[in-house]
């Protein structure tokens, strides 16, 4: 595996500076989360490192590797800004040499959700909506919520989502549909 060093080298040289401005906000936030939560903080901030390492991959590279790789073919059917994620877990893995299935899986799911979603996955897909440098109309409370529910702070994050592409009358892909309803049951279960 890169050392964190070269690790956070190489990620910053895929992408303009605000986007990597945007990744040391998620990373910062994914300790915090980490710490608050119980989480891991050392891989909640590797997979922050990485969670973005493909979003500026030209469109028909993510999709060659999408298709020949394995990798899910209906994400060909969503839009394209959900490709980089498991793209980026693709490289995380082969690239950069990380074999923790824990950070690979959060780093795959940090824009979709899942069912089932890890306490990482939650650190990191959460961090993403609330780093300080986020600003939509959700974030505050968003950020609120996340002084105590993990779980309700992320409801909030894709209802935000949700709502936007509907009210653009765009497709959702279903698993980010199945990550809400399983945190929905999550919250009411635990009282979280
Ligand atoms: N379930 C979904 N279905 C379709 N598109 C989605 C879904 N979830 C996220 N997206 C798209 O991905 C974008 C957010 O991706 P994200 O990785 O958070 O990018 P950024 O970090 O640039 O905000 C959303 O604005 C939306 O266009």
């Amino acid at each position: 595996m890169k050392s964190r060093n070269e690790m956070i080298e190489a990620v910053r040289a895929e992408m303009p500076e605000r986007r990597w401005t945007h990744t040391v906000g998620v990373m910062e936030t994914a300790v915090v989360l980490a710490e608050r939560f119980g989480a891991d903080p050392v891989k909640a901030e590797l997979a922050s490192i990485l969670h973005d390492v493909a979003k500026y991959w030209q469109t028909s590279r993510m999709e060659t590797i999408i298709r020949e790789e394995g990798l899910p073919a209906e994400l060909l059917q969503y839009d394209k800004e959900l490709w980089h994620a498991p793209v980026g877990a693709f490289v995380a893995e082969g690239d950069y040499g990380v074999g923790d299935l824990e950070v690979l899986d959060a780093i795959r799911y940090h824009t979709s959700g899942r069912e089932g979603m890890t306490l990482m996955d939650k650190v990191v897909c959460l961090a993403d909506y609330m780093e300080p440098g986020r600003d939509f109309p959700a974030v505050h409370k968003i950020r609120e919520l996340a002084e105590h529910s993990l779980e309700a702070a992320l409801i909030a994050g894709f209802d935000s989502t949700i709502s936007h592409l509907l009210e653009q009358g765009r497709r959702v892909y279903p698993l980010t549909v199945m990550a809400r309803n399983d945190l929905i049951l999550y919250v009411r279960e635990s009282g979280r």
